[in-house]
């Protein structure tokens, strides 16, 4: 698993260590140096006589940088420091001054009349650039001087390789915003600890591949935000045991699909059987479709452990909206999960239990807050998913899996996932009601512990990402794929996780 820490952890465990005088900036910058060393050995060869623009801030982040500059000056490289704020790191620019890097700053002048040529022409050569102006101590986006610096970099044309120092300047640290300028980077180098902004969207994006380096840091308790790997999924996952009989395996109760749209009742019902599911009983208007395409599944009333409602119910179909409220009542009244999707997201409840498990895309969680009295659209969702997970997990009590291309897991107990798996491919329509019918499954399979665990629903919603996006992959490596597609996948992605 990822583990992710806010900027108050980080500074926490850097305190005790920086009081010891434990040389925490000279182990971040030595990594630094290494990583950037490499990154132009694979670029360009070697390392010697490549040119290297430094973009320092007022602050460590630009500390860091600066004596990472020196490091590479030593090595070889022409480093250019421009310094966007009259008060940078000391230490750091003696340093660079010392093994001969040059050094540029943006004087009031400058500030008036744009950037100055020289500045432009550093850039302009720069085989790599790294972005030292704001790192755990950012507080909004990159202002004035920085701010332009960075538009130069990001216009430069050959486009230089760019290195964000712990993490893109400007983004929100711990809630992954990205407000005013934010330098897209190939490589970010992170100190001590993935700091949120790492994992989570839209900031994530601007990361590129990320390396840590271990200062010595000792980050305990819980994370802010985690990311489930491979290796995580087996001990979440249901395997049946031996001597298991269907009913011992999970009955999932399915009401999803409508005239409309049988064919999210397919999907659905696809998802859950191809995750592996003792039996699925379907109810609703879409039964002759479903059982065309799978005559597994049992159709009408009894005992299930877990639900899926909402997916393709169309506002207008009276009949199964009743269904799906009833399937929600129940379940949320008794011991059975429910993942509540698309047309049942209105039929909440006030207050549920975490065992109900909402999976909105942006769209239905803007109108699901809306229907709260939050003035809340689309784009605001889009633009801070986690706070807006977090905000409809707290309003109804409900785990809250918001689809997107990073996906993003909020449950009670601080328990959060952002999960990246899947490609861009995966946005395709009837994607959601896999998706919906996976995590049924793996909740119809461990019902009583996602009951007794409050922040198990919220891991069991991130390993369901985690395998639906796995399957797109797999579907077809590189390529598009239909949400069917995802689905057949879905048994040998299963398959694998689970034997390694
Ligand atoms: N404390 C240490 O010894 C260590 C710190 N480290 C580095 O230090 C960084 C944190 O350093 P700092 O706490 O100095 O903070 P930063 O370097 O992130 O920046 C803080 C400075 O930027 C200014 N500032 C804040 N928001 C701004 C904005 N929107 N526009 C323009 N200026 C703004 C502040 O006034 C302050 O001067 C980490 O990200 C990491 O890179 C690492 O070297 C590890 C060790
Ligand atoms: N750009 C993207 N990259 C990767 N996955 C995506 C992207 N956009 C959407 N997805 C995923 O595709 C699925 C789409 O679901 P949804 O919006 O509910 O579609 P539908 O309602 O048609 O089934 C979700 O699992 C979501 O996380
Ligand atoms: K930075």
């Amino acid at each position: 698993m990822l583990h992710s820490w806010d900027a108050a952890a980080v500074r926490a465990a850097e305190e005790p260590l920086l009081t010891a005088g434990v040389p925490l900036m000279a182990r971040a910058s030595f990594g630094l140096a290494a990583h950037v060393a490499r990154a132009l050995r694979d670029r360009r060869g070697r390392v010697g006589g490549a040119r290297a623009v430094l973009l320092v801030g007022s602050g460590n982040n630009g500390g860091d940088t600066l004596h990472a500059g020196a490091l590479l000056a030593r090595r070889g490289v022409a480093v250019t420091a421009v310094l966007a704020s009259g008060r940078v790191h000391g230490d750091g620019l003696a340093a660079l001054r010392a093994a001969h890097g040059r050094v540029l700053t943006l004087d009031d002048a400058c500030e008036r009349h744009g950037v100055a040529a020289p500045v432009a022409a550093a850039v302009a050569a720069a085989d790599v650039v790294l972005d030292g102006l704001l790192g755990i101590g950012g507080r909004g986006g990159v202002r004035g001087a920085g701010a332009r610096l960075v538009d130069l970099v990001a216009a430069a044309d050959p486009r230089p390789l760019v290195v964000a120092v712990d993490l893109p300047s400007g983004v929100g640290v711990d809630d992954g915003t990205r407000t005013g300028a934010v330098l897209d980077a190939d490589l970010t180098v992170t100190f001590g600890g993935h700091k949120p902004a790492l994992l989570l969207p839209p900031a994530s994006a601007a990361a590129g591949r990320v390396e840590l380096v271990d200062i010595g840091l000792r980050l305990t308790g819980a994370p802010a935000v985690a990311r489930l790997e491979d290796h995580d999924v087996v001990a979440l996952w249901p395997v049946p045991g031996r001597d298991v009989h269907k009913y011992g395996r999970g009955v999932l109760g399915v009401v999803t699909g409508s005239g409309h749209y049988p064919g999210a009742a397919v999907l659905s019902v696809a998802g859950a059987l191809r995750t592996g599911v003792g039996m699925v009983r379907y109810r609703g208007s879409a039964g002759a479709q479903v059982l065309a395409a799978h005559p597994e599944v049992v159709e009408g009333d009894g005992r299930v452990q877990a639900w899926v409602v909402g997916s393709g119910v169309a506002p207008d179909d009276a009949e199964q909206r009743s269904r799906a409220r009833d399937a929600l009542a129940h379940g949320s009244r008794h011991d059975e999960p429910v993942v509540v999707d698309a047309g049942a997201l209105d039929l909440l409840p006030e207050r549920v239990p975490p065992h109900v498990i909402l999976t909105p895309h942006a769209g239905e969680l803007a109108a699901l807050l809306a229907a709260r009295g939050e003035r809340v659209e689309r784009a605001d969702v889009e633009a801070g998913p986690l706070a807006h997970a977090r905000r409809a997990h707290e309003l109804t009590g409900a785990t809250v899996l918001l689809k997107g291309s990073t996906t993003v897991v909020v449950g009670p107990h601080g328990a959060t996932y952002a999960q990246a798996d899947g490609p861009a491919w995966l946005a395709t329509a009837g994607a959601g009601d896999v998706l919906g019918g996976v995590l049924g499954a793996l909740l119809a399979g461990r019902a009583s512990d996602a009951v007794a665990d409050p922040a198990l629903p919220a891991a069991l919603a991130a390993a369901a990402a985690l395998v639906h996006g796995r399957a797109a992959h797999r579907a077809n490596p590189g390529g598009p794929v239909t949400a069917s597609d995802v689905a057949a996948a879905l048994p040998a992605v299963v398959g694998a996780l689970v034997r390694a």
